[in-house]
C-alpha cells in the first residue's frame, strides 16, 4: 500500500503557480513570475526540497511548457482541458464566488443561477477533482498539504476520502461573505463548498473578520464547524526580497523615466493593482479629481501615478472596467494637464520594476478597495518607498487591522472623504511621514511569507 505513496512531505496546491509561460516568435518558452499577492505570499516555499506546488497550466504557453516536460523544481503543473479550466476559473471562481466574497453584485440584475451555471459548476466540480486527484498520487504518507484559495474549496474534502491519512489545509486569501450575501449561492452549491472547506483539519483566514464570517456560514448552513479547526494568519510583506529587488538596476533605470515624467519638486500619489472591481480604481480617480477641483493648490505640484495592470481579461466586465479607469485618467488629464504637467500617469501594463520604482517615488500610497482579503500593496509601499509615505487605506481591506493605526483611513465609497484623506496625507509634515510609514513597515512585515507558512504548516502538524 504505502509504495502507491508520492514523496512530497509539504504540498502546496493553487490556481495560479510561481511562474507561468509563454511562447516566443522562434518557440522558445519564457517564464514570467505569477502576478498577484498569493503568489508573492507563497514564493518562500519554493527552496524546500520535500516541497512540491502542484498548480494549474493557466496560458497556451504553459500547456506546450507541460507537453515538452519544461518546468521548475518543485512545481507541478496541471493541464486541464482548456474549456473546464475556462468555466471553472473565469466562470464559477471569478464570476461567481469572487463576486460574492467582495460582495460585487449589482443585485436587481445579478446573478442568475441558470442551466448555464449548472454547466459550468460541473466543471468546477472537475477541476477540484482533478486537484484532489493529482495531491493524492504526491503526497507522502502522513504528509501535510494546503489547499489555497476560492478556486478549490472542494478539494479537501475529495481528499479526505481519497487518502485519509494526510493533514489538509486550506487557506483563503479573499474576504468571506457574510450568510445574508453568501446564502445567494443556490442551497446546494453553497452547501457543497462548506463541506468541501470543512473536509480540511484546519483552515486559514487573513483575517478575524473573515474566519468569523465563514464559521457564522458553516453554523448557519452546515451544522457548523464539526471537528474542523479555524486560524488567522496575516500574510506579511517580505521586506528582504523587496528590499533587494528595488535597488536592482532595472529598477533605479525606472526611477529615472519616472522622476522625468513625474516632473522635479512635485509630490507622487501612488497606486499599485491588477485592474480588478474589488481595488475601486474608478473612485480612486474620482477622489483626485476632487482634489484638484477643491484644492487648487495642489495642480502642477502633484502626479498621480496609477498601475492597473491587466487581469482576468477573459471577462468582458474587466475589460470594461479597464476601459473606463483609461477614460477617467484621460478625462483628468484634458480637464488639468498643462504643457509642462501630466497630473495622471496611468500604467497599464504589467511591469513589476516599474511598480517597484513607484513605490520607492511614493509620498502617498492609494490604498482604498471595496473589499479585499488583506492587500500587499498597502503593506510593501513603507516598506519601500525612500522617503517614507502616508498610506491612505480603506477600512474594508484586511490590511486595515494591522496598519489601521497609522493609516488615514477612507471609507471606499465616500470620493470626497477619499479627496480629504489625500489632502491630509500631501499635507503631512515630513517628519510625521517619516515616523508613520516607520511603525507602518514594522506593522507590515510582521509576518513575512516564510513564516506566515511555517506557522501554519505547525497549527496543521499540532
Ligand atoms: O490569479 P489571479 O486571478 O490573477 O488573481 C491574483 C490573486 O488575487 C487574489 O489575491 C489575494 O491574495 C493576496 C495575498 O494573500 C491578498 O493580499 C489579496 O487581498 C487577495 O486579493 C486571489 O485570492 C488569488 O488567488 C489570486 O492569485
Ligand atoms: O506588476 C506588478 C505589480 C505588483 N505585483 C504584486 O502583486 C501583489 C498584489 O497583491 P495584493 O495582495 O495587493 O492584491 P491581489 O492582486 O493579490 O488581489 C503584490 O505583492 C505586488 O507586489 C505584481 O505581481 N506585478
Amino acid at each position: 500500500m504505502a509504495s502507491t505513496y508520492g514523496a512530497a512531505q509539504v504540498l502546496v496546491a493553487s490556481n495560479r503557480g510561481p511562474v507561468s509561460y509563454t511562447v516566443g516568435e522562434d518557440g522558445s518558452l519564457n517564464a514570467k513570475r505569477g502576478g498577484g499577492g498569493l503568489v508573492s505570499g507563497l514564493s518562500a516555499i519554493g527552496s524546500d526540497a520535500d516541497a512540491l506546488w502542484v498548480c494549474s497550466a493557466l496560458s497556451d504557453g504553459d500547456r506546450e511548457a507541460v507537453r515538452r516536460g519544461v518546468g521548475e523544481d518543485g512545481v507541478r503543473m496541471l493541464d486541464i482541458p482548456a474549456d473546464v479550466h475556462a468555466d471553472a476559473y473565469n466562470g464559477i471562481a471569478n464570476s461567481v464566488l469572487w463576486f460574492v466574497h467582495h460582495m460585487l453584485y449589482q443585485t436587481p440584475l445579478e446573478p442568475v443561477f441558470d442551466t448555464e451555471f449548472r454547466r459550468q459548476w460541473t466543471s468546477y466540480e472537475t477541476y477540484n477533482r482533478a486537484f484532489a486527484e493529482a495531491l493524492a498520487e504526491e503526497a507522502a504518507q502522513g504528509a501535510a498539504v494546503v489547499v489555497q484559495d476560492y478556486h478549490l474549496t472542494l478539494v479537501p474534502g475529495m481528499l479526505r476520502e481519497l487518502r485519509p491519512d494526510l493533514r489538509i489545509g486550506h487557506f483563503s486569501h479573499t474576504p468571506w461573505a457574510p450568510p445574508e450575501y453568501f446564502h445567494m449561492l443556490p442551497d446546494d452549491v453553497a452547501g457543497q463548498v462548506l463541506r468541501g472547506m470543512l473536509g480540511a483539519d484546519r483552515l486559514g483566514f487573513l483575517t478575524q473578520r473573515w474566519a468569523d464570517a465563514f464559521t457564522a456560514c458553516a453554523e448557519r448552513f452546515a451544522g457548523g464547524l464539526g471537528g474542523t479547526r479555524i486560524g488567522v494568519h496575516g500574510l506579511g510583506a517580505d521586506a528582504d526580497f523587496l528590499r533587494q529587488r528595488s535597488h536592482e538596476a532595472d529598477v533605479e533605470e525606472r526611477m529615472a523615466a519616472l522622476r522625468e515624467e513625474i516632473g522635479e519638486g512635485r509630490r507622487t500619489i501612488v497606486r499599485v493593482d491588477r485592474t480588478e472591481l474589488s481595488k475601486n480604481i474608478v473612485r480612486g480617480l474620482l477622489a483626485y479629481r476632487r482634489l484638484l477641483a477643491s484644492h487648487a493648490e495642489w495642480r502642477e505640484r502633484v502626479v498621480h501615478v496609477a498601475f492597473a495592470y491587466p487581469s482576468r481579461q477573459d471577462l468582458a466586465v474587466y475589460r470594461d472596467y479597464t476601459a473606463e479607469v483609461q477614460r477617467i485618467s484621460e478625462e483628468i488629464n484634458a480637464e488639468y494637464g498643462t504643457p509642462g504637467w501630466t497630473p495622471v500617469v496611468l500604467n497599464l501594463k504589467d511591469d513589476f520594476a516599474r511598480s517597484l520604482a513607484a513605490y520607492r517615488l511614493a509620498d502617498v500610497a492609494l490604498v482604498n478597495p471595496i473589499r479585499d482579503g488583506m492587500n500587499l500593496v498597502a503593506k510593501e509601499v513603507p516598506v519601500v518607498s525612500d522617503a517614507g509615505c502616508a498610506l491612505v487605506l480603506s477600512r474594508e481591506a484586511g490590511a486595515f487591522e494591522e496598519l489601521g493605526e497609522d493609516a488615514i483611513v477612507v471609507n471606499p465609497y465616500d470620493v470626497t472623504g477619499t479627496a480629504a484623506a489625500l489632502h491630509e496625507a500631501l499635507s503631512m509634515r515630513p517628519e510625521e511621514r517619516a515616523e508613520r510609514s516607520k511603525r507602518l513597515a514594522a506593522a507590515a512585515t510582521a509576518l513575512p511569507p516564510a513564516q506566515w507558512f511555517l506557522d501554519q504548516l505547525d497549527a496543521l502538524r499540532g
